[in-house]
């Protein structure tokens, strides 16, 4: 820890750097608890992963967009018990603002909507990769940060918006290698909810709560559900009711609970129609008991599961077109979104071995054998460069076997060794470490690709 002038830890808030103490012995080179370096090898299989995230959003015409992951502590503060609000990563800065690291983009999302207001055409197609935090007490070991990939449509009311982000999320499967019979994805209507709650005379402000409180229903046992039902005023007949309902398992028993004129039935049954004529209905399974956990959610909800069910979620989302109106807006715009973490993902993939290794390689190996052809070694390499090769230029005096086996173990194409000889001809000697051949050949052919040096 830093000490203060008195010499004492410094206390949060104090933080204030002075004379750093006299170190006794290795600083921990571990991360802080709960967060995970990216050394290169596993930084590569990030960037596949959030390349897929970016093509598939790419593929749908969404913009890319990001926001500090340090916020405002105000754009988190719901009143709905959440596990997500109940483990903000929250304090107090050094100017006394109650600042918070971001749990999840949604509300980051909305900020800037809002910011924007009528300038912000519409519909809004906008997608990010964001890491997220929670602070949890380290008991459950846990980790405190992830990455999360976001896509969200703004002003658009219909299921429209739900499909093209549910038909979003198949295409990153099928692109990753995963199938119908690996993943499913639950989907449902919190109207459901609502219709039940209403029938039996729970008020609309217990919505929310009993919502995040059913979510639990899959991570706690049902007496432990009911009791916080119960705390919430919520009557065991009603319970009954609710739970009963969240047994149903096709489109035509909801109706039939909820009856013709129902919106959930209707949206669902649109939803579905829709999936098909994308083509991923298989993908699809009705279960009522989905809620998700985020008090924010008005409409669709859905989330995508391991088949198995040995995993928690992969993804989830939904619809929820009041949460402007909770920061302050007048008029409701239509939103909805899914959130998708970077690590249930990758032990899927890894349980399925799906999960890709890329090396780290580059296209040429530059060596100079002799300290006085640096200069000229450097050259080449910047020219390839420019010819959009990788290079790796050899920055120490170095023999021909050390460079021959450097240039094998970067995976090289070719391995370009600049000797005085035939640098006096104007040529360097080009080994292709494919094909095992070796030839010599004037630089301005090697280097015929490159662009021009930027105009001065
Ligand atoms: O999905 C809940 C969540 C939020 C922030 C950080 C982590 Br790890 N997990």
């Amino acid at each position: 820890a830093v000490a203060n002038e008195a010499g004492a830890p410094a206390k949060p808030g104090e933080g204030k750097v002075t004379q750093p103490v006299e170190r006794k012995g290795m600083i921990d080179t571990q991360p802080p608890r709960g967060t995970r370096d990216f050394p290169p090898e596993d930084m590569r299989l990030r960037n596949w992963l959030f390349g897929e995230f970016a093509a598939v959003s790419t593929a749908f015409g969404f913009e890319q967009f990001d926001a500090p992951v340090l916020e405002s502590e105000e754009l988190f503060v719901r009143k709905a018990g959440e596990e997500i609000t109940e483990q903000l990563y929250n304090f107090e800065d050094k100017g006394g603002r109650r600042v918070a690291l971001r749990p999840e983009l949604t509300p980051s999302l909305a900020r800037l909507v809002l910011q924007r207001g009528k300038q912000l055409p519409l519909p809004a197609k906008w997608f990010a990769i964001g890491q997220c935090w929670r602070y949890e007490r380290m008991t459950r070991g846990r980790r405190r940060e992830h990455y999360q990939w976001n896509m969200d449509i703004v002003g658009v009311p219909g299921v429209e918006a739900e499909a093209e982000l549910l038909a979003a999320i198949v295409m990153f499967f099928q692109r990753v290698g995963l199938t119908a019979a690996d993943v499913g994805i639950k989907v449902s209507n919190r109207k459901v909810l609502q219709s039940v709650l209403t029938q039996y005379g729970v008020p609309p402000e217990s919505f929310a709560k009993v919502c995040v409180i059913v979510d639990k229903l899959d991570k706690l046992p049902r007496e432990k559900v009911e009791e916080e039902l119960r705390a919430l005023g919520v009557a065991a007949s009603t319970i009954d009711g609710v739970l009963g309902a969240l047994q149903l398992r096709d489109l035509e028993a909801l109706a039939a609970l909820l009856g013709p004129e129902s919106e959930a039935v209707a949206e669902l049954r649109k939803l579905w129609e829709l999936a098909a004529g994308y083509g991923f209905q298989d993908w699809l399974v009705f279960d009522p008991s989905v809620v998700r956990g985020l008090a924010y959610y008005t409409g669709t909800v859905f989330e995508a599961r391991d088949r198995a069910g040995q995993l928690r979620a992969i993804c989830g989302g939904g619809r929820y077109d009041k949460l402007l109106a909770t920061f302050g807006a007048t008029d409701n715009t239509p939103m909805a979104g899914f959130g998708f973490g970077d690590a249930v993902i990758v032990e899927l993939l890894k349980e399925r071995g799906l999960l890709p290794a890329p090396g780290h390689r580059v296209d040429d190996v530059v060596v100079p054998l002799d300290g006085a052809l640096r200069p000229a070694a450097a050259g080449i390499a910047t020219a390839l460069r420019r010819g959009g090769r990788s290079v790796d230029l050899v920055l120490e005096a170095k023999k021909m076997k050390w460079a021959f086996k450097h240039a094998e173990k970067l995976g090289a194409a070719r391995l370009v060794l600049v000797g005085t000889s035939e640098w006096e001809r104007g040529a360097v000697v080009v080994k292709d470490l494919a094909k095992f051949e070796q030839k010599e050949m004037p630089v301005a052919e090697l280097t015929a690709g490159a662009a021009p040096p930027p105009a001065a």
